[in-house]
């Protein structure tokens, strides 16, 4: 039998690192922590039942206020674990931390921060669907927060559109990362026997156009117009103004939502709404909408609040939440042209003219 050739995850990043022949290598040994952490994870992962502390009573909270799994915290350590002693990293922060990770000082301090959400999707791992891990990777600005000095919680606040890299890991019937330099995008899987991340998929790209949508549609009653407007116009299909039929999915999984998505096409949303006043978006900017952002746009796709691209936005807190609308080019267009379609303030919608159009928030 003869084995194919192909390329691991280290030797892509070795190439990808001639380009900078004055790189220190310190970029390449945090994204190969960052993967290691991943196969840490999906080991653990993939021996469902049978892992350590499954039992999910008296979870802690965390600082959504969202009962930590156990596989949460797990996947939070292995993070940290593989990744503080490397000396590329100033700082890191996480979905199942209140606060920025200082690196002990028994390890160098470097010039990245790492920001992560450990395992996403983790309501789902009780029932065996995929979950996945979400990362990004920032410079620390401060010429002092890549020294001596603690990292502070404004060290992360950068929009997306400074990110270095971005990626996740997608623990399904087959573990995978997914991974952008800037530089497009690109797959590997992971040879369960080898170890290894073989590169299966280079140069992903998102197709411009699809007839496929994603939403959690129990929301419905809480929608914004543009949204309610988008889907009723999928939902109607080719007796519709849209003239063709659409198909949904709903997976709970953001890190299997953009795979997906990655893979065939689609779009996906979960926008603004009201069903919580306190509470008007779900997804978190800085390692859920930015890392998926930064990954769709590199592959030909779009990401957005609904109203702008998500890139831009200026963060203000470690733990803000954002509108996220991705997917196929033409209809993150078209979801945000209804957002900005003024004819929208003539519509019946209590909600829309309660909100209005152009707020200033995403
Ligand atoms: O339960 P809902 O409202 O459908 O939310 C699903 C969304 O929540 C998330 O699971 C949040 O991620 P976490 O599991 O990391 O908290 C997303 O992956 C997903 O898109
Ligand atoms: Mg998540
Ligand atoms: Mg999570």
């Amino acid at each position: 039998m003869t084995m194919p050739c192909r390329t691991t995850l280290t030797q892509f990043l070795i190439e990808e690192r001639r380009h900078f022949p004055h790189a220190s290598g310190d970029f390449n040994s945090l994204i190969l922590n960052v993967a290691l952490a991943c196969k840490a994870i999906a080991r653990q992962v993939a021996l469902g039942a049978l892992g350590a502390c499954r039992d999910n009573a008296g979870g802690a909270l965390n600082v959504q206020g969202e009962t930590q799994q156990p596989m949460d915290v797990i996947g939070n350590q292995a993070f940290i674990d593989f990744s503080e002693w490397s000396g590329n990293l100033a700082g890191m922060a996480s979905e199942e931390m209140a606060t920025p990770y200082q690196i002990p000082d028994c390890h160098p301090r470097g010039k990245y921060l790492l920001v992560f959400d450990p395992l996403d999707g983790s309501s789902n791992i009780d029932v065996n669907v995929a979950v996945g891990s979400i990362f990004s990777v920032l410079r620390a600005t401060r010429e002092e927060t890549a020294g001596e000095a603690a990292v502070t919680e404004q060290d992360f606040l950068q929009p997306g559109t400074e990110q270095v890299a971005a990626g996740y890991a997608v623990y399904g019937p087959a573990t995978m990362l997914v991974l952008t330099v800037g530089n497009g995008v690109n797959g590997f899987t992971l040879d369960p026997n080898l170890g290894e991340f073989m590169l299966t998929h280079p140069a992903l790209t998102v197709p411009a156009a699809t007839s496929e949508f994603a939403i959690n549609a129990s929301n419905s009653r809480f929608w914004e117009g543009p949204v309610k407007r988008y889907v009723d116009e999928c939902l109607a299909g080719r007796s519709g103004v849209r003239g063709k039929d659409f198909n949904m999915r709903w997976i709970a999984s953001l890190v299997a939502e953009a795979h997906r998505i990655l893979m065939r096409g689609g779009v996906f949303l979960y926008p603004c709404d009201h069903k919580n006043p306190d509470l008007r978006w779900r997804l978190r900017l800085l390692y859920e909408a930015n890392p998926i952002g930064f990954i769709i746009e590199q592959a030909g796709g779009r990401a957005s609040t609904g109203r702008q691209p998500v890139l831009k936005v200026q963060p203000s807190a470690l733990h803000q939440r954002v509108g996220l609308v991705f997917g196929s080019r033409e209809e993150v267009d078209r979801i945000e042209g209804y957002h900005h379609d003024v004819q929208m303030a003539d519509l019946p919608s209590p909600l829309f003219h309660e909100h209005g159009l152009f707020r200033a928030s995403a």
